[in-house]
């Protein structure tokens, strides 16, 4: 796991630490993990350390100190460093020793757009978790920058560290390098597309509270997918009731339960009219169709809201009380009473029009969106996207970021529901929200195993869920 804490629990962290240690330890703490990174990108991008150009952008407060000291150390590195003043005033001491280690810095001019364009290394020390709201009239213009690699500093300057919406310019990063703890906006859609790769330092905080956000890693997943022992039979491992498809739409039937199947399911169950059902036989002949026992259901791929038989079977699945995957067409009409064993999974345009909102509005702030559905209904929400955000019981928020671009593609939510339902099945006792986020990482995994790079259709990542598990870091103790 990832995990962030809002602003104000990583300044107590921070204040506890300052109080224990010697002035102006953990900023140097910070710069020098920034040196290292910034040293690694120069060798990567150019070949070499000494020689080259980079630029510093430093603020007014210690996001710019962090800066400006990194700025020195770069120097002593025989790095041409230029540092970049934004601000009327600068952090006093982290300037000095800049300047003794041979930093050229003056204040910020109109048009250092394209000073800092000519640089190999850009750092970005303008602002973090003391500001946001983007980035002041003057600096805009970075967010178009084009060439130098990026390192931000902490967080991309303009976004607001607490919060995955983004409200104005951004200087966007190759490579954020936070501190102790990574940030709410460095896990939450739209703002973590701005922060590039994350890498959290450890400058010796400790006494964090519970986080804000967890990103689960493919790690967690093979640490945590249920696999069978020697007493398990086929109900112990969690039988799947797949409620999905109808007349006109088949191929849903057929991928909620092709995605269930590899995903471990003990057996599946399929519940619907005739032809899905022959289809579904076809491909998967250790179906069973028709009702029985059931460990968890997977309700609503491809059912229309107009089919009244499979509507009635998604109502008596969720009146049942068993942990449920609700998606697509079991989304439209949604029982009064839900709780967090209901795990629903709409994409932004499904959520928008359960919360009777525009899309873009789930699309700016989703985590405030799934929060909303969350509390509304009292079940887990799995908000499906780039980055996929679950909201569960007692609030907590879980995210995965797995997936390669071209998972976008009709038919992958199906996948996922099958994916889910098996895992759901599986493990009764853990919290659905945890294992709602293990789904959704496992099913990003097979679609870039799936993918190589290339297009994938939906089935390519059903089929590749078995491959994907055992390649999962940390499987059999696989590094
Ligand atoms: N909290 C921690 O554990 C640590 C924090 N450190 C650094 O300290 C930083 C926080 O320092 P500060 O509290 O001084 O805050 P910042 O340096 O993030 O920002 C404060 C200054 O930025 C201005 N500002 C606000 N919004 C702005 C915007 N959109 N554009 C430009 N300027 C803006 C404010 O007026 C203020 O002058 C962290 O982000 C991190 O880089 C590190 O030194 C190490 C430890
Ligand atoms: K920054």
């Amino acid at each position: 796991m990832i995990v962030a804490h809002r602003v104000e629990d990583v300044r107590a962290a921070e204040r506890a630490a300052l109080a224990a240690l010697p002035a102006g330890t953990l900023m140097d703490r910070a710069a020098a993990a920034l040196d290292v990174v910034c040293a690694d990108v120069l060798r990567e991008s150019t070949g070499a350390v000494a020689g080259r150009r980079a630029v510093v952008l430093a603020g007014a407060g210690d996001n710019g100190g962090d800066a400006l000291l990194t700025a020195a150390r770069l120097a002593r590195r025989g790095v041409a460093v230029t540092a970049l003043l934004t601000a009327d005033r600068a952090h006093a001491p982290a300037l000095a020793t800049a300047r003794r280690a041979g930093v050229r810095a003056r204040a910020w001019r109109a048009g250092d757009e394209s000073t800092c364009a000519a640089a190999d290394l850009l750092l970005d020390g303008i602002v973090g978790i003391g500001g946001g709201g983007g980035l002041r009239p003057a600096h805009e213009g970075l967010s178009a920058l084009d060439g130098p690699v990026v390192v931000a500093v902490d967080v991309p300057s303009g976004l607001d560290a607490d919060t995955g919406a983004v409200t104005g310019e951004v200087l966007a990063a190759d490579l954020t390098v936070t501190f102790g703890t990574a940030r709410p906006a460095h896990l939450l859609a739209p703002a973590a597309g701005f922060c590039g790769r994350l890498l959290v330092a450890d400058i010796g905080l400790a006494d964090l509270p519970a986080p804000a956000v967890e990103r689960v890693e493919p790690r967690d997943v093979a640490g945590r997918w249920r696999r069978p022992g020697p007493a398990d039979d086929k109900y112990s491992r969690g039988v799947v009731g797949v409620v999905a498809g109808g007349p006109d739409y088949t191929g849903a039937a057929v991928l909620a339960v092709e995605a269930a199947v590899r995903a471990g399911a003990g057996m599946v169950r399929y519940l619907g009219p005739g032809h899905p059902t022959e289809l579904v036989r076809h491909r998967r002949p250790e179906v069973v169709a028709g009702p029985g026992r059931v460990q968890a259901w997977v309700l609503g791929p491809g059912v229309s809201p107009e089919d009244p038989e499979q509507q009635e079977r998604v109502r008596a699945a969720l009146a049942s009380g068993e942990p449920a995957v609700v998606d697509a067409g079991a989304l439209a009409a949604l029982p009064g009473t839900l709780g967090p064993q209901h795990v629903l999974t709409p994409h932004a345009g499904e959520l928008a029009r359960l919360l009777g909102v525009e899309r873009a509005a789930v699309e700016a702030d989703p985590l405030a969106a799934a929060r909303r559905a969350h509390e509304r209904t009292g079940a887990t929400v799995l908000l499906k996207g780039s980055v996929t955000t679950v909201v569960g019981g007692g609030g907590r928020v879980l995210t995965a970021a797995s997936a390669p671009d071209w998972l976008a593609t009709a038919g992958a939510g199906d996948v996922l529901a099958g994916v889910l339902g098996a895992a759901l099945a599986a493990r009764p006792d853990e919290d659905p929200a945890v294992v709602a986020a293990d789904a959704a990482v496992l099913h990003g995994w097979a679609a870039t195993l799936a993918s190589a790079g290339g297009p994938i259709a939906a089935l390519d990542v059903a089929e590749a869920v078995p491959a994907a598990l055992t390649s999962l870091p940390g499987w059999d103790g696989r590094p």
